[in-house]
């Protein structure tokens, strides 16, 4: 990925992963992979899982914070702080924060459906907020990000926050209302495709093939079909056609999907999703409010 833009500051910058879960995880295993700043730059805390906090130092050499003194202190000396917690629980994380930071902190948010304005209502001022919608595939340096700035976001922290997020894969800057879309598109798309593939294994198997042939094939036919989209340019309805021999297999299996409205099915999901981010952030909201 594209990091011949990266800010030098980042490397200095010290970040804190406020949530250490999947999406935590993700992100920063992308931004040591990618060498975009050294694993001691890096805090992470949760709420009580000292375990999983133990698992992630000895996976990635970052720095981690179990007691309410150290995790004070690693917010307290953040340049960056990401929130990463369950929706369910940010309306809590945020009042918590509320009293700590400080104004010249970047607030960088990933939790579906929170908008900026429920951030500045919970933390009870405006601040600098980069409010995203990434991808677990940010693992691997093949992460799909959404991004939208708050209004005081300087140029300096949108290059820096795009620079951190591009090292884990591909970036897009929209209208924050569009980071819905975004949830149903690639925040969730991920699980789309594994579940296309679940299916696709199991009727192989289920047809005769073993486990590992079937595991095998998928996968190289999901790889194959991403690659030849994104390399020739060619649209997936052009590249489908050419699959698709008259009267042959494909036409024939394309009909029975569309039989049980394949399209729609992903269609309606992709808008569920999006409506659903839109839920859990009223319901934040509504949090913010009492
Ligand atoms: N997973 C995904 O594919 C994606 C997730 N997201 C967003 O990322 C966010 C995190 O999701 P994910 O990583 O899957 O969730 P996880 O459940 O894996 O992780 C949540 C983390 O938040 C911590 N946490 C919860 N409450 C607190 C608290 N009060 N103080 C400190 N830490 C706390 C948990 O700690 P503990 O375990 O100790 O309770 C845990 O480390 C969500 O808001 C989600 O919308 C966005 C894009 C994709
Ligand atoms: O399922 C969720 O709510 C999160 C947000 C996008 C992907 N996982």
């Amino acid at each position: 990925m594209n990091t011949s833009s990266t800010p030098t500051a980042l490397g200095s910058m010290q970040l804190c992963f406020y949530g250490a879960g999947s999406m935590a995880e993700a992100i920063v295993r992308g931004l040591i992979g990618q060498g975009l700043t050294a694993p001691t730059n890096i805090g992470m805390l949760n709420r009580q899982n000292a375990e999983r906090l133990t698992e992630l130092s000895e996976r990635y050499g970052v720095v981690t914070a179990g007691t309410d003194a150290a995790k004070q202190d690693m917010i307290r000396n953040a340049d960056v702080i990401f929130l990463a917690p369950k929706p369910k629980d940010a309306a809590g994380v945020l009042e918590q924060l509320r009293d700590v930071l400080s104004p010249n902190q970047l607030i960088v948010s990933v939790i579906a459906g929170l908008s900026i304005r429920t951030i500045e209502q919970l933390l009870g001022r405006p601040m600098a907020i980069v409010r995203t919608m990434p991808n677990t595939s940010s693992t691997i340096g093949l992460g799909a990000t959404g991004i939208s700035y708050s209004e005081s976001v300087t140029a300096e922290q949108r290059a820096l926050s795009e620079a951190m997020f591009q090292a884990v894969g591909l970036t897009t800057v929209v209208e924050e209302p569009l980071l819905d879309v975004v949830t149903g598109v690639s925040g969730s798309g991920p699980a789309y495709i594994y579940y296309m593939m679940e299916s696709m294994i199991a009727a192989g198997v289920k047809l005769g093939l073993t486990v590992d042939a079937a595991r095998d094939l998928t996968v190289q036919t999901v790889l194959g079909a991403a690659e030849m989209v994104r390399t020739t340019g060619e649209q997936p309805a052009d590249l489908r056609r050419k699959v698709t021999s008259p009267n042959g297999t494909t036409q024939a299996a394309i009909e029975t999907l569309d039989a049980h409205e394949f399209s729609t099915g992903i269609e309606r999901a992709v808008a569920r999703a999006a409506e659903r981010a839109g839920e859990l952030g009223a319901d934040i909201e509504r949090s913010a409010l009492k």
